[in-house]
Order: structure tokens, then C-alpha cells, then sequence
């Protein structure tokens, strides 16, 4: 497998090179002409059931290229439903669901997630534990869990250790897996998620269970990789506006399944906004590019 030089290009630009399609900011910036219809994720009319239950209703989102979302809602409210069928990993009950351009139901999606990169507690509790932190991350150019037999190039091993060193773990490359804190293992997690240079970056409660400290580290790296205009379109799901990394762009609101808003991050983070999701009256400040909120009285 390669690294970001072997990504297909996608957008012309003026003096005949041609970016990658998800450089859109970049290309924006350069006056390059884009295609604005090319969304990254696309519901229109999203619903899941199972039996009785409805776990989302009436979803019409999209996410384009150069766009970084925050999903955010209180426990049950459908978030990881949406990040599943991001992740091609469920298909809706009703409504279409295109990720990458590539309707669910009519394409494979076993071609279809090499292009994302995804990063559950889910898909770490399948980490074996005796795998070394390097070969977690580089194992993801197969798309497997657990190093067995395959080769890697240079340019794979090269690129893994560049990504641990960039999420500040490099030092643990040769560590096994389950002796990592939960921080150590988020930020190992999402190196893997990053390895095959994702279009998407799908990261499903990243700072759950981190201390503070963990958790402003991992935001500050976050925020830095939000604020990379080569990094992949980004759709992270929290609990929390304190985990909203600057340099995130939009927010969708949920409550019970159904979108309480959605839209640039400044519009929809309000204290109206966040209360009805909460259903409580909560009071909202911002400090610089980070949000906080609490109980008001
Ligand atoms: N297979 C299922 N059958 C019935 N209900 C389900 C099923 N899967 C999920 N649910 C319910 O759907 C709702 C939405 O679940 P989901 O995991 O998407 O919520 P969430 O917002 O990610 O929650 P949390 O923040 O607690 O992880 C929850 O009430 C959950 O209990």
C-alpha cells in the first residue's frame, strides 16, 4: 500500500497540477476550481429501526470535503447510529446513504473502507492484546487487526511511526497494546485510523475516559489535525462541547434520533440549542475557540 502520494487527483488547478479532491480548502485558497457537489457523507431521509425502536428518524445531513463535524448529544441519542452507517458499517431502514459517493445497499463496502478511517471503542476492544503499538498502526494498510504474515514497505513503517509521532506516542512503538493508558491507546487509534490516509475520519467519543490532562493533549492535537487543510474530511462524536477541538467547523445536535440542529459550529452551539438537546437549562461560554457548559443555578 502507499502514503499520500498515491491518492487519485481529483481537482484541476491552474498550472495543470492536480490536488487530491479532499485538498479542497487548499484548492479553494488557490482560486483551483472545486466541485461543490462532491459530499463526502449524504443521508437524505435517514431512518433506523429495530423492531419497535426507532434509533434515528428524518436524518438529511451532509459533510463535505473540507468540513470537520462534531456530533454531539446526550447518551442514547442516535450518535453512534449515524457514525456506523458513516462507517458502512449499517445500512439505514429507510432514506439513502452515500458515503464517499457510493450509495449503501448498491456498492461494496469492503472497497469502500480502506477510505475511511475509523476510530470506536468498538474496533479497539478487537485489538489483540499482545500486538506491538507500531504493527497496530501499520496492520490498518490491510485493513487487519492482529499482524499475521503480511510485508510492509518502508514507506508503510515509515509512515506509521511518522503518525505516532505525531500523535506524541512514538516512544511506545515497540509496546504492546494492552500496557498503554487509555489515553496512550486513543492516541494509538487514531495513528491507526490515519495510516491508509483516509478521505474520512470517523472518531466515535475519542476523549472518553481520559483525564484532563489526556484530554487537552488529545484536543490540541485534534484541533491541529482539524486545522491541517490536507487532513480528511472529519466527523467526531462526543458528550461534551469541552472536547470540541478548535478548528472544527460544524455541529449537528442530537436528541432521541432526531437532528435538533445542524450547521456552522457558531450558528448551533447556542445555550437554546444545547438545553433542548439536554433537555436542561444549561448555560454556555466560550473561552477562544473552546466551549464549556453547565447547569445554570
Ligand atoms: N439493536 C438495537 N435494538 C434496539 N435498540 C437499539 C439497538 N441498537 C441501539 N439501540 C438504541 O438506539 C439508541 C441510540 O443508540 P446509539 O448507540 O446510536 O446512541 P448514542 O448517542 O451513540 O449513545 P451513547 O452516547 O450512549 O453511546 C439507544 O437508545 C440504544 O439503546
Amino acid at each position: 500500500m502507499g502514503g499520500r502520494g498515491d491518492l487519485p487527483d481529483t481537482c484541476g488547478g491552474p498550472d495543470g497540477d492536480e490536488p487530491p479532491a479532499r485538498r479542497r480548502v487548499a484548492a479553494v485558497s488557490h482560486g483551483w476550481e472545486v466541485d461543490v457537489d462532491d459530499l463526502v457523507i449524504r443521508m437524505d431521509g435517514v431512518g433506523v429501526r429495530r423492531g419497535k425502536t426507532t434509533l434515528v428518524a428524518d436524518v438529511n445531513w451532509s459533510v463535505e470535503l473540507d468540513e470537520r463535524w462534531v456530533v454531539l448529544g446526550p447518551n442514547g441519542a442516535g450518535k453512534t447510529t449515524l457514525l456506523k452507517m458513516a462507517s458502512t458499517e449499517m445500512h439505514p431502514s429507510e432514506g439513502s446513504v452515500d458515503v464517499l459517493g457510493e450509495r449503501l445497499g448498491k456498492t461494496n463496502v469492503f472497497d469502500l473502507r480502506p477510505r475511511i478511517g475509523l476510530c470506536s471503542a468498538a474496533l479497539a476492544a478487537r485489538i489483540p492484546g499482545d500486538e506491538l503499538v507500531r504493527d497496530v498502526v501499520v496492520s490498518a494498510g490491510y485493513s487487519v487487526l492482529g499482524r499475521w504474515h503480511e510485508e510492509y514497505e518502508a514507506m508503510d513503517t515509515d509512515r506509521a511511526a511518522e503518525l505516532l509521532d505525531m500523535l506524541g506516542v512514538a516512544h511506545l512503538a515497540e509496546r504492546e497494546y494492552a500496557t498503554l493508558s487509555e489515553g496512550e491507546r486513543k492516541r494509538t487509534t487514531i495513528a491507526r485510523a490515519l495510516m491508509t490516509d483516509p478521505e474520512l475520519l470517523l472518531l466515535d467519543e475519542p476523549a472518553a475516559g481520559l483525564d484532563l490532562g489526556g484530554r487537552e493533549d488529545l484536543v490540541a492535537r485534534l484541533s491541529a489535525l482539524a486545522m491541517d487543510p490536507d487532513a480528511p474530511a472529519s466527523v467526531l462524536v462526543t458528550h461534551h462541547v469541552e472536547e470540541i477541538p478548535p478548528g472544527f467547523t460544524h455541529g449537528l445536535l442530537l436528541r432521541e434520533g432526531n437532528i435538533v440542529a445542524q450547521g456552522l459550529l457558531d450558528d448551533v452551539l447556542t445555550e437554546d440549542n444545547l438545553s433542548k438537546t439536554f433537555d436542561q437549562d444549561l448555560e454556555l461560554q466560550r473561552s477562544g475557540a473552546r466551549y464549556f457548559a453547565r447547569r445554570r443555578g
